[in-house]
């Protein structure tokens, strides 16, 4: 699609209007993956389905475009040129499966809306058959994703790691995915604001010309997780001009609403959440362990209370199901049941 002279806070305020007012994003990709049976202990985690099962990948965004994602997430976050070559493909090969990861998810928009235009799935306004509206969104995940030993949580990367070194390692995966037909680019996961200021950069120095969100992960509910500002990271996002929302995801929904208090403090750009299950990462083993203590599984009672305090583009993250996107759906479009129970997770 591309901006085509559209600013981006345009683009995506055309689309949310397109879309009812509120937009859903997908859930879980790695974890859909894995209800397929992947066994993703690897470190190309989720995009080691990208060699080895691009098939499956299709599936998973099909599976979340029929739970009514208005905006599907690409399976590029752990996909890197240099984690490619780590397993010894070429770096034309890993540049060939970045792009695929784009191409797939256009595949999957496309024979799902192929299929609703033959059953007529989609509303009708004034007799007409309208397609909902699906984004394609480029994920690019952290460096921390790169390293796969769950830096994404932490932001600690070391002193070896700098701004010019971010940038470095980001550009030409950034290159590839804004030319590969994708409608935005996704950064998510950013546990610093040292790798939101290398991202801010690049937008401008690459001249990327499809609109961004920038998406923090945070463990307190004040600051991202390396204990920066949510409010410096989010600020960072405002002045970039190529940045159309800005939000949360992987992060535990008892930390949401604050964060999106302090985020609108200081942008009005939209703000787009997309929580974890509230469950903690165990990075050497690459599962998940249930936390103790608050009861995150029915976070999508919460999203109706988000809404109204100001965000506009709601799925899940990790340990999230095309369940749960079905039920934001129903809660964010008022259909029906406003209830989750554990067995739709
Ligand atoms: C968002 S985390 C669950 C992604 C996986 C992590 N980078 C790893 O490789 O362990
Ligand atoms: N888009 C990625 C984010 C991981 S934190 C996924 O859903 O697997
Ligand atoms: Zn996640």
């Amino acid at each position: 699609m591309g901006l085509e002279g559209v600013e981006p806070s345009v683009f995506v305020s055309d689309f949310l209007a397109k879309c009812g007012g509120y937009a859903v994003v997908d859930g879980g990709f790695a974890t859909e993956l894995e209800r397929h049976g992947q066994d993703l202990n690897d470190p190309l985690w989720s995009a080691k389905c990208l060699i080895s099962s691009p098939h499956l990948v299709r599936r998973v965004h099909l599976d979340y475009l029929d739970a009514g994602a208005n905006v599907i997430i690409t399976a590029s976050y752990q996909a890197t040129i240099q984690g490619f070559e780590a397993k010894g493909l070429s770096t034309e090969e890993a540049e060939t499966l970045i792009s695929r990861s784009v191409e797939i998810a256009c595949e999957a928009r496309q024979i799902y809306h192929d299929k609703c235009t033959k059953d007529s799935w989609d509303f009708l306004v004034d007799g007409n058959i309208t397609r909902r509206p699906v984004l394609v969104a480029a994920s690019v995940g952290s460096y921390g994703a790169y390293l796969a030993d769950g830096s994404e949580y932490t932001g600690n990367y070391g002193d070896s790691v700098t701004l010019e070194s971010l940038k470095d390692f980001h550009r030409r995966r950034l290159q590839i995915l804004a030319t590969s037909g994708a409608d935005l680019i996704a950064f998510e996961t950013i546990p610093n604001k040292l790798e939101a200021q290398a991202y801010a950069e690049l937008l401008e120095e690459e001249g990327i010309d499809i609109p961004s969100w920038f998406s923090f992960t945070s463990k307190d509910g004040i600051n991202v997780v390396s204990g920066d500002s949510i409010c410096d990271c989010a600020s960072i996002a405002d002045s970039c001009k190529q940045v159309a929302a800005v939000g949360i995801n992987c992060t535990p929904p008892r930390f949401i609403h604050g964060l999106i208090l302090s985020i609108r403090k200081v942008t009005n750009k939209p703000v787009v959440i997309y929580p974890n299950s509230g469950e903690t990462y165990d990075a050497e083993r690459k599962t998940w362990v249930k936390s103790t203590g608050v009861a995150d599984e029915d976070f999508v009672s919460y999203a109706a209370k988000w809404r109204d305090i100001g965000a506009s583009l709601f799925g899940g993250c990790c340990r999230t199901t095309p369940n749960t996107i079905r039920a934001i759906s129903r809660i964010l479009f008022d259909k029906s049941s406003l209830t989750l129970s554990k067995a739709d997770m």
